[in-house]
């Protein structure tokens, strides 16, 4: 049996930790292969955020026609190559991912990469079945960074009908016609966008009564109803069952006024992720996990077995690629220095969703802070009310901030609306750095007239003590 030092499982930002600190460590690296081609490099690189917001990209070039008329401006979407998108997408990514994989097979001399799936069979023990075989490794030390997968509802006809999920849907042959999505969270809207600014018709389907529901109440209040403009959104709707016939998928939902099917060439299941912790049998290496099959860590991110860790989507609460890295370097420093171990910051964990519109957010929605009996006052600032607003003639988008009264510190901030996750970045920085609003706001200039005198307006609305 094989003892190494190190033994990290999975490659999304658990490939991150190895640097040349590790060079006289002898380490394994176990990756199953992700996505269609069974690449190296994690969720974030093939089938996460990077390729969705490349297509993100090309649908909003593809959309700057919608926003013309109002300016006086006709412009006309005459072709889009679908294939020719897809293939400049992955014809960037793949190389990347093999070109990872290659760095460690080949260039990291104290570095075994076992291309398998790896399942606890003892504590800190891993049985790895690769295509030449099943070995069975130890080591001092485990990080365990398998992520997660595509949850996949029970529904009745839905496996022999087939689906696509986020693993698959952007290598399509051909654009469908209409692509039904079913879940309204980050996925579901980020691929509405995609597909619909491309020309498809998107069939959105929701349980609840609203899209993007754990977003602050005034953000997706009127993102549900911007959806609903652009895409046939049905909510409150329960699926019953799925066929396939005549080359379309068929969904029989129940809803507020009865049954009723909706049907597609393509069905997108985007109804959330379940963690890997049941592919790596965590169970079996002693390391316990949560009701939601989460791996329960710490704030040093080690897990309830003495040198072994665990980072990412298998174990935070926030999936999220720039927590993964921040747990991931988190992890790397607790490796090397045993004796002066940092703790995860997770106080101001900012997301943003690249639909149409844009949407980010950090901190508390106004919900949160009325059920933590939090004191807070709030300000709203419309991007139709600065200068840069009036430019693009925006009429739906906005900003909202949270903020403590006595000391204006900001408890929350939402925005919607275009470049929002970039709009909110400086309000994150002043969160974690403990800088109150009206210091912020007239403690430096804003370059006029830009769009961040969206944030300047705002944090001066707040009606402070
Ligand atoms: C469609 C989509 C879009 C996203 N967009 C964004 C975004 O814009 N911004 C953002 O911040 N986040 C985004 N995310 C979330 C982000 O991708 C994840 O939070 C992040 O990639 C998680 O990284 P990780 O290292 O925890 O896991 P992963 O990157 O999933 O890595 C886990 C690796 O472990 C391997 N593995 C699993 N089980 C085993 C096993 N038993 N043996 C061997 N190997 C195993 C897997 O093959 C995988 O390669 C998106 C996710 C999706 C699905
Ligand atoms: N821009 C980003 O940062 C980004 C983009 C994509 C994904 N992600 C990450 O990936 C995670 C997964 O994304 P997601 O959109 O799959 O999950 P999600 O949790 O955001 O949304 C899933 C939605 O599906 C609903 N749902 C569950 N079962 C359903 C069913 N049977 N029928 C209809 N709806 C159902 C849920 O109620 C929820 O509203 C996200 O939570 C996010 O952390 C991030």
């Amino acid at each position: 049996m094989r003892h190494f030092d190190l033994v990290i499982i999975g490659t999304g930002s658990g490939n991150g930790i190895l640097d040349e600190r590790f060079d006289d460590w002898n380490v394994a690296i176990v990756e199953k292969g992700i996505g269609p081609n069974g690449a190296y490099g994690g969720t974030c690189l093939n089938v996460g955020c990077i390729p969705t917001k490349m297509f993100v990209h090309t649908a909003d070039v593809a959309s700057a026609p919608d926003a013309g008329p109002k300016l006086g401006v006709e412009l006309e979407r005459r072709d889009v190559r679908w294939r020719e998108i897809r293939d400049r997408i992955f014809g960037r990514i793949d190389p990347i991912a093999a070109g990872g994989r290659r760095y460690r097979v080949e260039d990291n001399p104290n570095v075994t990469v076992y291309e398998g799936t790896g399942r606890f069979t003892g504590v800190k023990q891993l049985t790895v079945a690769t295509s030449s075989g099943t070995e069975t490794i130890t080591a001092d030390r485990f990080v365990v960074a398998a992520g997660g997968r595509p949850a996949v509802p029970d529904i009745p006809g839905l496996d022999s009908a087939g689906y696509h999920t986020s693993d698959t849907i952007m290598r399509l042959e051909e654009l469908p016609h209409r692509l039904i999505i079913m879940g309204t969270g980050f996925i579901g809207a980020e691929f509405a966008h995609v597909f619909s600014s491309l020309g498809v018709e998107v069939t959105l389907i929701g349980r609840s009564n609203c899209v993007l529901r754990s977003e602050d109440i005034d953000i997706s209040q009127r993102f549900t109803r911007l959806a609903a403009d652009q895409w046939d959104v049905r909510l409150n709707r329960r699926e019953t069952r799925v066929e396939r016939r005549g080359g379309l998928t068929r969904l029989h939902l129940d809803g507020p006024e009865g049954t009723e099917v909706v049907d597609g060439e393509q069905l997108l299941i985007a109804t959330g992720r379940v963690p890997n912790s049941d592919l790596v049998d965590a169970g079996a290496g002693g390391i316990a996990t949560d009701e939601n099959g989460k791996i329960e860590v710490d704030a040093l991110q080690r897990t309830s077995v003495e040198g072994v860790w665990a980072l990412g989507d298998i174990s935070s609460t926030h999936e999220l690629k720039h927590v993964a890295n921040h747990e991931e370097r988190v992890v790397q420093h607790n490796l090397l220095h045993p004796d002066s171990p940092v703790e995860t910051d997770h106080r101001f964990v900012p997301h943003a969703v690249f639909s149409g519109p844009q949407i980010a957010s950090v901190g508390m929605t106004e919900q949160e802070a009325q059920a933590r009996g939090a004191r807070y006052v709030t300000a709203m600032q419309d991007y139709a009310g600065i200068a840069y607003g009036w430019a693009m003639e925006d009429t739906t988008g906005f900003a909202k901030l949270l903020a403590d009264p006595a000391t204006g510190r900001l408890l929350g901030a939402h925005i919607m609306g275009p470049q929002a996750p970039t709009l909110l970045q400086p309000l994150i920085q002043a969160m974690h750095f403990g800088i109150d609003a009206r210091s912020m706001a007239r403690g430096q200039y804003w370059i006029h007239p830009a769009m961040p005198e969206l944030i300047e307006n705002a944090l001066l609305n707040l009606p402070l003590d």
